[in-house]
């Protein structure tokens, strides 16, 4: 039985500090912000995940699962809204919905595929009318911080690139309702070169096919960044909450790998630049803040 995502609720019976995220797939929630979303619903925040597709055109690294596939009975959207379900119960996150609902914006497929011309690809939605979806949520929990990614998606797919201009469209919609901080998931080239050399000599290499960091389509210099987020405690949980998603995170994947060799540290460490509101206190070299609702004040 799939189980029902939050039903609205209303911002007065919410923690005082509100955290909102907008991800294009299921699994994206957890490879890019896991450890921060559980660090914060222990801290006792309330998490607000926003996802905008089912991911109906990703790949099926189950083998009994194939039949599930776009190609053939066209469930896998079906199948990865359970998945998705699972690994918000393993970060301990209860408020998760769809935007507009499962199954009104679908699975673009990888930028230039002919699935981006599909009549529902989140690719080719009206942005007023999407991004009205996540106005209305805003209006309801009034996050103080908004998370999502930079405008070329941070990879480059073109859900994320609509994720973000969705995100940060309905953020002007909601005017003096929507967030206070916005941050992009981001990754420090220090930290890149620093998984480059620990994988150089590993089995099923990521970087195997990249000479320098700098030719990878994503990367932030350090001093670009502005938040670090230690979710280390939540570890275990990012990893139960990237088994859920079987079917895109293989066990072989070389994210397990980061898990082992980097150990909890690197898998629970999360990186952002801010791109809207006041920098809190910070430290290190850079002044990163380790808190995102840091320099916002509160009323408890
Ligand atoms: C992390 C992420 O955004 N995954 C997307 C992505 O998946 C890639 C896609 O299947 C590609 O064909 C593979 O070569 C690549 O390894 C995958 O990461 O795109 C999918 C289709 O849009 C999407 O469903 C998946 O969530
Ligand atoms: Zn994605």
């Amino acid at each position: 039985m799939v189980a029902r995502t939050v039903s609205a609720v209303t911002n007065e019976s919410l923690p005082a500090r509100r955290l909102l995220l907008v991800h294009a797939h299921p699994d994206d929630e957890v490879i890019g912000t896991g450890a921060t979303m559980a660090h914060y619903v222990s801290e006792g925040a309330h998490v607000t995940l926003v996802t905008c597709t089912l991911g109906e055109e990703g790949e099926i690294h189950v083998p009994e699962l194939s039949q599930l596939a776009a190609a053939e009975a066209d469930q896998l959207g079906g199948y990865r809204l359970v998945e998705w379900q699972r690994a918000c119960t393993a970060l301990g996150v209860t408020d998760h919905r769809i935007l507009g609902g499962p199954g009104r914006y679908r699975d673009s497929g990888m930028m230039g595929l002919p699935t981006n011309q599909h009549p529902r690809a989140f690719w080719g939605a009206d942005l007023d009318e999407a991004a009205a979806h996540l106005v209305a949520i805003i209006r309801e929990v009034r996050p103080q911080v908004m998370i999502t990614y930079d405008a070329n998606g941070f990879y480059g797919h073109p859900d994320h690139i609509q994720a973000h201009r969705v995100a940060m469209r309905a953020a002007e919609l909601a005017g003096a309702d929507g967030p206070e901080k916005i941050y992009w998931s981001a990754m420090p080239l220090s930290v890149m070169q620093d998984g480059m050399e620990a994988f150089r000599e590993s089995e099923g290499n990521p970087f195997s096919e990249v000479e320098k960091v700098e030719d990878l389509p994503f990367g932030t210099p350090d001093a670009e960044i502005a938040a670090r987020i230690d979710g280390t405690d939540h570890s275990a949980k990012k990893t139960a909450a990237m088994r859920a998603h079987a079917t895109q995170i293989p066990d072989n994947s070389w994210l397990y790998g980061i898990a082992g060799d980097f150990g909890g540290e690197f898998m629970g460490l999360e990186y952002y630049t801010l791109v809207q509101g006041e920098r809190g206190p910070g430290s290190g070299p850079f002044q990163w803040e380790d808190d995102l609702f840091a320099g916002l004040e509160i009323k408890e």
